[in-house]
C-alpha cells in the first residue's frame, strides 16, 4: 500500500473499553442463573478520541493502570472494544510483549522464521531478509542458540529487528525497547526516523519521558482511561510530571508560574519562545530569584560554553520545614534531562528551616553545553522527595556554541587534536 503522509492512519472515535470483574468464578454462574449482577464494572477506557496521520511518531504516556495497553490490544485487533469506532488505515504490526510468538526452545534464528510467518511474510520473504533481521540484531554469534537463553535485552533486538523487517505502515510499540541498551535504542531511534521519513505511522507507549521527548512528534497522555493532553511532547511530558510528582498534595498556594517571571529572562522572551513553564509542589516553601549569573557575577540569559557561572535562587519558607533539599536540572529544548544534581547529593547538610527564613542556593558550574537552548528547572523539597516547590523550566537560557563542534553537538567536550605524520609498513 502507498501511504500519503499527513492523511490519516488511524482514526479513533470515542472508543471505550468496559471490563466486568467477578472476584470468584462461580460468581459468573450465580449471575446467570439468578439474573442479579455480581461483578464489578471497570472503565479501561472511556470516550477516547485521537486521529494520528502517516508520518508521525506518536508516544502515549500514562500511570500504571492508565489504559494504555488496553488501546494498543484494541488498534492491533487482539481486544474487542465495548463501544466507539477504530479505523486503521495500512498494515499494522506490533510489539505489545516481548518474544510473544516466539518458542524458548527455538533458535534465534528459527524464531525469525517464526515470527516472520506471524507478521504475513512469505518463507522466500525471510529468506531474502534473514541476514539483515540477523545483522540489525547483532546477534550473528548466539543466533543459533535457543532464544530462551538470551537476556531480556537479547530477546527484544531479535524481537525489534523481526518486527521492523515486516516493513509495517503503522508501528506499535509497547515499551519494548526499554530494556534494550542505550545503543539498540539509538538504533531503534535511527530506525523510526526512516520510517517516519518513508510516511510510516509509529505508535510508542512508554513511561520514558525521554524516549517520548526524543523520539515523538506527538504525545498522548491517558488518565483513569481518557485522554488527558495530546500535543506536544515536551509539554505533555511536564504534564504527566506533574501529575505523577505533584498531585498528592494541593498546590494551589503556589501562583502559576507565568505569573512570576524568573530574572535573567525576559517574560516576553518566554512568550516569544513559546515556552511554558510550570509550577506545583505543597507551597510550604517558594523559589523566588531564579537566574543564572555569568563568571563575572551579573545575571545573564545567555552563558559561553565553558565558562564558569552560577545557578542561583531563594527558597523562602512559608512554614517550618524539617528538612530542606535544593535541587537544579538542565534539559535540552526536547525535554532531555542533561544534568541535575542537588544539596543532598553534594553532601551540603539537610538542616531545618523556620517559616519566615530566607535560604540563597548558589550551584557552581562549568556550562559545558554545546550552543543551544536550554532550560533550568529548581527544586525545593523534602530529603524524601515531596515537592515543595518545583519550578519547571522555570528559566530559559542560551549557550554561544563552541565554534569547532558540529552543530547538532549536544555537550562540550572541550576537545584539542593533533595530527601528525606516522610510520606504517606493509608486512
Ligand atoms: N483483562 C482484564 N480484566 C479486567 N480488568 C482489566 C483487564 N485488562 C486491563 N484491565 C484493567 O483496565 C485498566 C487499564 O489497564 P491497562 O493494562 O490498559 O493499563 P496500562 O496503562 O497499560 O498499565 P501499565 O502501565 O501498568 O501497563 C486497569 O484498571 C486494569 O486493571
Amino acid at each position: 500500500m502507498t501511504v500519503e503522509a499527513g492523511a490519516p492512519a488511524i482514526r479513533v472515535r470515542q472508543l471505550s473499553k468496559r471490563f466486568e470483574i467477578y472476584r470468584r468464578p462461580a460468581d459468573l454462574i450465580r449471575e446467570l442463573i439468578t439474573r442479579r449482577p455480581r461483578h464489578e464494572v471497570r472503565w479501561a477506557l472511556r470516550d477516547v478520541s485521537f486521529e494520528l496521520r502517516h508520518g508521525e511518531v506518536v508516544g502515549v504516556m500514562g500511570r500504571n493502570g492508565a489504559g494504555k495497553s488496553t488501546l494498543l490490544k484494541i488498534l492491533t485487533g487482539t481486544l474487542e472494544r465495548t463501544g466507539g469506532d477504530v479505523e486503521v488505515q495500512g498494515k499494522v504490526t506490533s510489539i505489545l510483549e516481548l518474544g510473544t510468538g516466539f518458542h524458548p526452545e527455538y533458535t534465534g534464528r528459527e524464531n525469525v522464521y517464526m515470527g516472520g510467518l506471524c507478521l504475513g511474510l512469505t518463507n522466500d520473504e525471510i529468506d531474502a531478509r534473514i541476514e539483515s533481521i540477523i545483522a540489525f540484531s547483532e546477534l550473528g554469534e548466539v543466533i543459533d542458540q535457543p532464544f530462551k537463553t538470551y537476556s531480556t535485552g537479547m530477546q527484544a533486538r531479535l524481537t525489534f529487528s523481526t518486527v521492523v523487517s515486516a516493513d509495517p505502515d503503522i508501528l506499535i510499540v509497547d515499551e519494548a525497547l526499554s530494556v534494550g541498551d542505550a545503543r539498540f535504542q539509538k538504533k531503534c531511534c535511527d530506525k523510526f526516523r526512516s520510517f517516519r521519513e518513508a510516511g510510516k505511522t509509529i505508535l510508542l507507549v512508554s513511561h520514558s519521558a525521554d524516549a517520548i521527548t526524543s523520539m515523538c512528534d506527538r504525545a498522548i497522555l491517558l488518565e483513569n482511561g481518557t485522554v488527558a493532553a495530546d500535543g506536544d511532547p515536551s509539554y505533555v511530558t511536564k504534564y504527566y510530571h506533574r501529575m505523577l510528582f505533584g498531585g498528592d498534595e494541593p498546590d494551589a498556594a503556589v501562583p502559576p508560574c507565568d505569573a512570576a517571571p524568573q530574572s535573567g529572562v525576559e517574560p516576553d522572551q518566554v512568550r516569544a519562545s513559546g515556552h511554558r513553564c510550570m509550577r506545583y509542589g505543597n507551597g510550604r516553601a517558594a523559589i523566588t530569584n531564579l537566574a543564572i549569573h555569568d563568571r563575572d557575577g551579573r545575571p545573564a540569559s545567555t552563558v559561553e560554553s565553558g565558562s564558569g557561572c552560577t545557578v542561583r535562587f531563594t527558597i523562602i519558607a512559608r512554614e517550618d520545614l524539617d528538612d530542606l533539599v535544593a535541587g537544579m536540572l538542565i534539559r535540552d529544548r526536547r525535554g532531555v534531562d542533561l544534568y541535575g544534581t542537588d544539596t543532598l547529593l553534594r553532601g551540603v547538610p539537610v538542616e531545618a528551616v523556620k517559616a519566615g527564613d530566607a535560604v540563597q542556593v548558589v550551584f557552581h558550574l562549568s556550562m559545558w553545553l554545546a550552543g543551544g537552548t536550554y532550560f533550568l528547572t529548581a527544586s525545593a523539597a523534602r530529603s524524601d522527595g515531596k515537592q515543595y516547590d518545583l519550578l519547571y523550566d522555570g528559566l530559559q537560557f542560551e549557550v554561544t556554541g563552541d565554534r569547532f563542534a558540529y552543530t547538532n553537538s549536544l555537550v562540550n567536550l572541550d576537545v584539542s587534536v593533533e595530527m601528525a605524520p606516522a610510520s606504517y609498513s606493509v608486512r
